[in-house]
């Protein structure tokens, strides 16, 4: 396959620590980045890419043909309607949007301009996650009855501020809220990914319990899929890194396998199978080398050359776990 030439809207931590070594890694080209910042903008040239402070400069680059939107939430959906009156592919990171009504816009902008759309579900990509998926459908699991999600960590208000930036994170009118839009998304679509269904039913709890600022900065979901499984995330910004906390748990009626460390950007991590009649543990192999940006970048790359397989993204499908996001707030 000949090399997709990426650009990347928003060159800051996401974009710089995993999507530019996953684009490298995977054997693809970084052509050009768009930021206000000049430090971003110099550190993608040292990456080797043309270094735009604007949009409109980046739509006009002719060698790019996917672009990762990593910016701020509420900057998604200009960048994402802009680039697809362009006829860009588009990988955009997670939430969607800050609110539902930008999501909204930004679905009917991929569907009115036919282009290739994913949200950057990452965890999709694990391999380990995988592996979880395989296992499901081959039966080993038996009926799945439920899964089990934590995914934290500690956000305190100067998170952002040793890279020089501000905590927009924590301002609601960027992030669209707080822990619950940031990492919920994450395990909504992942247990989407591991069942082939969607969640339907959802109600939540949030909490500003340990952190200085407004926003949320715990939750507690509750989602039933269409089949009957039922979900639960806990999602937090007051967990120290410490501590244990990233944990995907899928319970069936012939066991259960324990995924440990594998939600977040890097490879590696620990899976774990429990037969239900013995209860004798066992490790499960999977590529613990590859990361799910590297992965990520690979999967959306194949499908940009072969169209059988863009059947895998849906912006009506990441739409939904935004509707799932906006309804949890609302119930919380
Ligand atoms: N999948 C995952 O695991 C992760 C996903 N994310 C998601 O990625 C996105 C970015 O997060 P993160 O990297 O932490 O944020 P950062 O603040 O580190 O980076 C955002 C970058 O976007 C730049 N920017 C601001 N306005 C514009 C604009 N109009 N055009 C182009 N660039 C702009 C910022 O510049 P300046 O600082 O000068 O304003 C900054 O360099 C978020 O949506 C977040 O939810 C983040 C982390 C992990
Ligand atoms: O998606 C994400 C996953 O991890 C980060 C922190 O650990 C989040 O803040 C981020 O936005």
């Amino acid at each position: 396959m000949d090399a997709v030439r990426w650009g990347i809207v928003g060159y800051g931590w996401v974009a710089r620590d995993y999507m530019a070594p996953g684009i490298r890694e995977a054997g693809h080209r970084l052509v050009a980045v768009c930021d206000p910042g000049a430090g971003a903008r110099a550190a993608a040239e040292a990456e080797g890419a043309r270094a735009y402070a604007g949009l409109a400069a980046l739509i006009a680059d002719a060698e790019v043909e996917a672009v990762y939107v990593a910016t701020p939430n509420h900057l998604h959906r200009e960048a994402v309607q802009a680039l697809a009156a362009a006829g860009k592919a588009v990988l955009c990171e997670k939430p969607m949007a800050a609110r539902l009504d930008d999501a909204e816009a930004m679905a009917e902008a991929v569907q009115t301009h036919g282009i290739v759309y994913s949200t950057a579900f990452d965890q999709r990509h694990h391999p380990a996650h995988r592996v979880i998926r395989d296992q499901i459908r081959a039966g080993r699991l038996g009926t799945v009855t439920a899964i089990r999600i934590v995914y934290a960590c500690w956000l305190h208000r100067d998170w952002a501020a040793q890279a020089g930036q501000e905590n927009w994170r924590i301002d609601p009118a960027r992030a669209g809220g707080g822990a619950l839009i940031d990492l919920a998304p994450h395990g909504l679509d992942l247990v989407d990914f591991l069942l082939d269904e969607s969640i339907m039913d959802i109600a939540a709890l949030t909490q500003a319990r340990a952190q200085d600022y407004s926003v949320d900065d715990g939750a507690l979901l509750i989602g039933r899929t269409g089949s009957g499984v039922l979900a639960s995330l806990n999602v937090a910004y007051n967990c120290p890194d410490a501590l244990p906390r990233r944990r995907l748990e899928v319970v069936g009626t012939k066991g259960q396998l324990v995924a440990e460390n594998t939600m977040g950007q890097v490879a590696g991590g620990r899976l774990t199978f429990t037969d239900g009649t013995t209860g004798a543990p066992e490790d499960v192999a999977f590529d613990r080398t590859a990361s799910p940006f590297t992965e990520q970048v690979r999967a959306f790359g194949s499908a940009l050359r072969r169209p059988a397989e863009r059947d895998a993204y849906s912006a009506s499908r990441d739409l939904h776990t935004m509707r799932l996001i906006a309804r949890a707030y609302a119930g919380a």
